[in-house]
């Protein structure tokens, strides 16, 4: 089949859509031209005033665009632009993770009706081409699990303050500046940028759609310097991790929590705004994706990288869902977590199954133990307003 010219309506200039505008700049073989795009302020940008429309329709009832890249940061708006396009016939590239996430069902259902291509490799860890190699290479029956740093702001954050003793709130602010940060900067470190990216992942890994309303995700939002304290004296690093494993009777279990990691793992190392990825399967044991997690340019290249292979006809396959489906999400499993705290009454919230470890100090105390996943999700969106830190010690689930 021969390739495809692409005209391309662009939706969003900022962080990443000047990214893509520019890596495409870079890439002229590639017979792809962005022919309009589409913002929501009037104001002077660094391209020609011609070049913009402040109306979708101006973009998606336009017959002469084949191709619609999706890269704005409000996720219900994307919806429609997205569905929309997919309706009209038109192959659809989009970068965003929330939307796609709670919406994954239906857009891969637009898709197939409609016959054409929705791709979104740069909604899951910015450069690294995961979601890619989920669906081709590792397409069978050998994965085991798919863990990782997921949000380069969070690692960013994570980074300054353990490794340079910056304050929280300094590091954030650098992330924002430098556009690693969504707009919410609470997507990022309450963890829920981290979940959206591990239920698209988890529907490439094992071809299930989970709601992100059913699974943990806990951030680094309320992490003390006592927990930095905790985790150094003992050689930990600390870091924000998604996790999909697969458990034995054909169930999944999957939640975002922050994590004590050993020296040993591959993503201790990981630090900055780059992503690490750790696939682990029967037969090759473990292997690591790394790279960078965010920003214009690295975000751009994974868009760049969808609209070539939309030149040359590729769609997603999703087949986890269509051969080796059958996989069902399992709640009831106990994670073994450090439960930080000042006032003991907050201990009410919790049920521990069993307590290995525990600390009273003058202001702050901990009990390590187990607890059961489906407990923690029922209050997730509590957690975050209790004066505690919770972190996954990185024991293996028990269910
Ligand atoms: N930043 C990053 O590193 C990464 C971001 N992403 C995802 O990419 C997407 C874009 O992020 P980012 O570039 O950082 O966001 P920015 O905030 O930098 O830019 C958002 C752009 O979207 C435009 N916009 C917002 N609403 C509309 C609308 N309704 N119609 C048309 N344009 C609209 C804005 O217009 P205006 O310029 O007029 O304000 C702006 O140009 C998000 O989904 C994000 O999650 C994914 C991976 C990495
Ligand atoms: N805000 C996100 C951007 C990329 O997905 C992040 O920090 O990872």
């Amino acid at each position: 089949m021969s390739r495809q010219k692409l005209n391309i309506g662009l939706f969003g200039f900022g962080v990443v859509g000047k990214g893509l505008y520019d890596v495409l700049e870079k890439s002229p073989a590639l017979e792809a031209e962005v022919k309009k795009i589409c913002v929501k302020r009037q104001v002077k940008r660094s391209l020609p005033d011609e070049m913009f429309c402040y109306e979708p329709d101006e973009i998606l009832n336009d017959t002469g665009i084949n191709t619609i890249v999706e890269l704005i940061d409000n996720a219900d708006d994307a919806y429609f632009i997205v569905k929309k396009a997919l309706q009209k016939g038109k192959n659809v590239v989009s970068a965003n993770k929330k939307m796609l996430a709670e919406n994954l069902t239906e857009m891969m259902a637009l898709a197939k009706e409609n016959n054409v291509s929705l791709l979104y490799e740069a909604s899951a860890c910015g450069s690294i081409p995961v979601i890619r190699n989920l669906e081709e290479y590792y397409d069978n029956d050998l994965l085991l699990s798919v863990t990782g740093i997921l949000n380069g702001s969070s690692n960013y954050i994570l980074s300054k303050v353990f490794d340079n003793n910056e304050s929280y709130s300094d590091a954030l602010k650098k992330a924002q500046e430098l556009g690693f940060a969504e707009s919410n900067p609470s997507f990022d470190v309450d963890g829920f940028d981290s979940l959206f990216k591990l239920i698209i992942l988890t529907m490439h890994s094992f071809g299930v759609v989970v709601s992100p309303d059913e699974v943990l995700n806990y951030g680094i939002s309320n992490i003390s310097e006592f927990d930095i304290n905790y985790a150094r004296e003992k050689g930990y690093k600390i870091k924000l991790v998604g996790q999909v494993e697969r458990l034995r009777d054909k169930k999944i279990a999957l939640f975002v929590l922050p994590r004590f990691v050993t020296r040993d793992k591959y993503i201790y190392s990981v630090e900055d705004e780059f992503n690490g990825v750790v696939i682990k399967g029967v037969a090759y044991d473990k292997q690591f994706m790394f790279g960078k997690g965010a920003g214009g340019h690295p975000t751009g290249a994974a868009v760049l990288s969808d609209i070539t292979a939309l030149a040359h006809h590729y769609r997603y396959e999703y087949k986890k869902a269509n051969y080796f489906g059958g996989f069902k999400y399992f709640k009831e499993g106990t994670i073994e977590v450090y439960l930080r705290y000042s006032n003991p009454e907050v201990l009410k919230n919790f049920e521990f199954k069993s307590i290995s470890e525990e600390y009273h100090g003058p202001k702050y105390h901990y009990k390590i133990g187990f607890m059961r996943l489906d407990k923690l999700i029922a209050i997730k969106d509590k957690l975050r307003s209790l004066d505690i830190f919770l972190a996954a010690t990185g024991k293996a689930l028990n269910y």
